[in-house]
């Protein structure tokens, strides 16, 4: 579990106050994982930083399975640091060390018997799918390979929270998602706490239980993917399930709605159920569904023609519980 309250980072530039984060705040459950999305200069580099203690909040503060951590001292710092696993962008793994030897490292740091670290690498390159590549090097791995390294090297020594900054950034789609479902996968086996940085919605939607969305170093938004999703208009919901093109300017007049629903009505005619219903012809401009954070979304844009109740049918979809929003064609 991870707790963050009120985190505020001011830098002093010149004669200016540069304010990197005001006042976050946010809890990440033990078994989940979490995204943290922002574009750049959002404040996620100096969210690790506080993180890790690489660099120290201005005030408020990070808990670690409730262990308060922005007040540690300076001799207890490398001890807290050690219940975070970080991993990157790039592995940064040691090229003249095997794919063993790298994950041994942080091991060997804090004195693990030799005995002790050939079980837990073991142990560890079996978790992540590399028990064959032990004796590789670096330049013989692909790049998710290395990346699987730079996790289980994260994980040697035995941390609270996995603390993933872009893990993905610099992989292609394929080894991206082999990579979100190795961390899906730890987070089911080990009940690993997961905290991902990232600016891309696919990490999101693919690897996220929960996100917030980070701007000028505020949260603006957050909440379980299927909450943000479910949120029609809301700033998550139209990244994470977006409407191909735009509204054709060539339509005839009339109304055109957008709608949102989740579960049974994902799979129940509604198109048609309002077709039938209001005797009206209905004209779907655009459409997702997909499936996420376990529930069935489906996000509409319809085209109802002038004459059409569009006020009776908009209240007849509220009542069943599909979000609505309505412009003039
Ligand atoms: N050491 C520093 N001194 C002064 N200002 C800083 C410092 N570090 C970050 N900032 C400022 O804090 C704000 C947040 O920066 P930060 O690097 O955390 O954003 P980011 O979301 O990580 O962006 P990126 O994805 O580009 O790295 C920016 O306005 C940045 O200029």
């Amino acid at each position: 579990m991870i707790t963050v309250t009120d985190l505020r980072k001011v830098y002093r530039q010149g004669e200016r106050d540069v304010v990197a984060l005001d006042g976050v705040t946010l809890s990440v459950p033990k078994g989940s994982v979490h995204g943290i999305i922002g574009h750049s200069g959002a404040g996620k580099s100096t969210l690790v930083r506080c993180l890790t203690l690489l660099d120290r909040p201005t005030s408020g503060s990070v808990a670690i399975a409730g262990q308060e951590l922005a007040n540690v001292s300076d001799r207890d710092l490398l001890a807290a640091r050690r219940r975070i696993g970080m991993v990157f962008q790039h592995a940064n793994l040691l090229d003249s060390r095997t794919t063993a030897q790298n994950v041994a490292f942080p091991l060997e740091l804090v004195g693990t018997p030799r005995k002790r670290v050939a079980e837990r690498v073991a142990e560890l390159l079996q978790l992540v799918g590399l028990d064959r590549f032990a004796d590789a090097y670096p330049a013989q791995l692909s790049g998710g390979q290395r990346q699987r390294v730079g996790i289980a090297r994260a994980l040697a020594t035995d941390p609270d929270v996995l603390l993933c900054d872009e893990p993905t950034s610099a992989l292609d789609p394929q080894t991206t998602d082999e990579i979100l479902a190795l961390i899906k996968d730890l987070r089911d086996r080990l009940q690993l706490t997961v905290l991902i940085i990232t600016h891309e919605m696919h990490v999101v939607k693919r690897a996220c239980d929960s996100v917030s969305l980070l701007e000028a170093g505020k949260i603006v938004e957050h909440g379980s993917l299927a909450e943000v999703v479910g949120r029609l208009g809301g700033r998550l919901s139209g990244a994470l399930l977006p409407l191909p093109g735009e509204v054709p300017e060539d339509l005839p007049a009339g109304t055109v709605l957008e709608l949102l629903y989740s579960g049974e009505h994902a799979v129940e005619p509604v198109i048609s159920g309002i077709a039938r219903r209001f005797d009206t012809d209905v004209n779907v401009l655009a459409g997702s569904v997909e499936s996420l954070g376990g529930e069935q979304f489906a996000h509409l844009r319809i085209h109802l023609p002038a004459g059409a109740d569009t006020a009776a049918i908009t209240d007849h979809l509220k009542a069943s519980g599909i979000a609505v929003a309505a412009k003039e064609a």
